[in-house]
C-alpha cells in the first residue's frame, strides 16, 4: 500500500465533539454577534464579510440590522457560509482572549497527532471554520497548544467540503499525490468527495454512534485505531 505522506483532518465530529461546537461555540457567536457587528462595523475586514454575506443572500441593499438577523438565522441553520465563518472566528477570538472557553479534543487525538508528526507525516486541517478560527481552536485546546503539530490549514475559501475539486486543490497545495494523503472526517459526503479526488479516507464514527453496516470508507472509533 502507498505510504501516507500527509493527513488532513476535519474538526467537528472528528478531532472534537459535535456538542462542543453546537453547544458552546455557536451559542457564544450567536450571543455576541449583534454587539460585535455594531462595535466593529468600521473595520475593513468586518465590512468586507458583512457585504459578502449580504451578497450571498442576494440582498441588493441591506441595513446593518438585516445583515445581523441574516447571520443569526445562518448560525441557527448551521450554514457553512465563508462570510459567516470568518465573522464567527473573529467573535470566538474575543471569547478565547477573555478565557470564556477552551476547545474540546478527544483524548486519543493529541498523542496520535504527536506520533504521526514524529514519524514525519505532515498534518493539516480542513474545516468549514475559517483558518484563523482553526488556528485558535488548536491553540486553546483542553490538551494545550497543538498548533506546532500542523503544517497548514484549509477552509471553504479552498472550496466546499463536499466537492472533489476542493480535495484536488488541497493535494496540489500540499504537494503530494492524492493517493499519499489521508483525509479523516465524520461526514460520509466529505469522504466521498475526497475519495473521488483520489485521497485515502478514514471515517471517524465515535461512540456512542454504532459503525455503519456497509461502510464506503474504513471506519475508526478513535485516532489511535488508525493503522497507517
Ligand atoms: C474552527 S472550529 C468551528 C468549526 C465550525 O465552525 C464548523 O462549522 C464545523 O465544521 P467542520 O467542517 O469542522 O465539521
Ligand atoms: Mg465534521
Amino acid at each position: 500500500m502507498t505510504t501516507i505522506a500527509a493527513i488532513v483532518t476535519d474538526i467537528e465530529g472528528t478531532t472534537s465533539a459535535i456538542s462542543f461546537v453546537k453547544d458552546v461555540l455557536f451559542p457564544y457567536a450567536r450571543q455576541h454577534l449583534p454587539a460585535f457587528v455594531e462595535t466593529h462595523a468600521d473595520q475593513p475586514e468586518v465590512q468586507h464579510w458583512l457585504s459578502e454575506a449580504a451578497k450571498e443572500a442576494g440582498y441588493v441593499e441591506a441595513s446593518r440590522q438585516e445583515v445581523i438577523e441574516l447571520l443569526l438565522r445562518w448560525i441557527d441553520e448551521d450554514r457553512k457560509s465563508t462570510a459567516l465563518k470568518a465573522l464567527q472566528g473573529m467573535i470566538w477570538a474575543e471569547g478565547y482572549a477573555a478565557g470564556a472557553f477552551r476547545t474540546h479534543i478527544y483524548p486519543d487525538v493529541p498523542a496520535t497527532l504527536r506520533a504521526w508528526h514524529a514519524a514525519g507525516i505532515r498534518l493539516y486541517v480542513y474545516s468549514s471554520g475559517s483558518v484563523p478560527a482553526q488556528q485558535l481552536f488548536f491553540l486553546h485546546s483542553e490538551a494545550g497548544d497543538l498548533t506546532p503539530l500542523f503544517s497548514g490549514y484549509f477552509d471553504t475559501e479552498t472550496g466546499p467540503k463536499r466537492e472533489p475539486a476542493s480535495y484536488a486543490r488541497i493535494a496540489e497545495a500540499i504537494g503530494e499525490p492524492a493517493a499519499r494523503i489521508l483525509f479523516l472526517s465524520d461526514v460520509v459526503e466529505e469522504l466521498d468527495a475526497a475519495a473521488a479526488a483520489g485521497l485515502r479516507t478514514g471515517w471517524l464514527v465515535r461512540p456512542p454512534q454504532s459503525p455503519p453496516t456497509a461502510p464506503r470508507h474504513p471506519v475508526y472509533a478513535s485516532f489511535d485505531a488508525i493503522a497507517l
